[in-house]
């Protein structure tokens, strides 16, 4: 319906586990027209994070990272250079030549200078040791997302940011999460699309026992409509301003 009005699309996801093509076959699967520059993830915008803004010089250009195939593709989609993710090698439980390893740095990768976190379904000892160990060398600590919870099967699961609590923990420092709803995913968002913030409208769909109903919030100039949302704090940005849930009412009578 909104493409037989000639709206733009934009598709935003804070998972991190699958690249924009995924995505886009995703929606192919589900029947919903949808093209790979539409997807905009938090995998991708880690990625365009690292390349464009960090610019990581040798000898500390490469990312270790804790998550999926997703933050893969989006890394080398930049030709940002990685190491952890799928490696079946990490998959694995810690053995006691682990420890020594690590400590005498034989196990780590010299030229890491980042860690990124991501919704990681095997999160394991080694891969929170390894990450430990890099941030302590003085890597910097990045997220894709740090989303408490993941929805599925009509359900909640644990999400990124709880499968990257305990190195949060053992580091003392939160990370940089470049996900909604952080500036830098909403300004690379903007930058990329071009679009007129005044004539937005933003649509989520988390749903809480909390917040059974949508909530609306103005997010300087962008009306932001989100169907329920887990916490109030995930799409307060730029010292949104919430309004009443009637506000949708009014939706009808956008133009943009
Ligand atoms: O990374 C996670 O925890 C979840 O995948 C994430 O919260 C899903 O985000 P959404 O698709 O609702 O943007
Ligand atoms: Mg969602």
């Amino acid at each position: 319906m909104l493409r037989s009005k000639g709206k733009q699309l934009v598709f935003v996801t804070n998972n991190s586990t699958k690249s924009r093509a995924d995505y886009k076959k995703k929606f192919d699967s589900m029947g919903i027209p949808c093209k790979v520059e539409e997807v905009f993830g938090s995998s991708y915008s880690a990625a365009i994070y690292i390349s464009r803004i960090l610019k990581l010089q040798p000898p500390k250009n490469k990312v270790f990272t804790s998550g999926e195939s997703g933050i893969e593709q989006e890394l080398a989609s930049e030709g940002v250079r990685f190491c952890g993710g799928t490696d079946p090698a990490l998959r694995r439980d810690m053995e006691p030549s682990d420890y020594a390893a690590i400590a005498d740095g034989s196990a780590l990768d010299p030229e890491v200078g980042v860690v990124l976190t991501g919704l990681d379904f095997h999160v394991n000892y080694l891969k929170l040791s390894l990450g430990f160990a890099y941030l302590r060398q003085g890597a910097q600590f990045l997220a894709t997302n740090v989303d408490s919870t993941l929805p599925n099967s009509h359900t909640l699961f644990p999400g990124a940011g709880s499968v990257s609590a305990p190195l949060v923990k053992a580091w003392g420092k939160e990370p940089l999460a470049l996900g909604k709803p952080s500036q830098a995913m909403m300004d690379a968002i903007e930058g990329k699309f071009q679009f007129d913030r005044s004539r937005t409208c933003m649509v989520g769909d988390r749903l809480n026992t909390d917040i059974q109903f949508g909530i609306e919030g103005k997010l300087g100039g962008t009306l932001a409509v989100l169907t329920g949302v887990s916490k109030k704090e995930e799409f307060l940005i730029d010292g949104a301003e919430v309004v009443p849930s009637a506000y949708v009412d009014k939706l009808g009578d956008l133009r943009g």
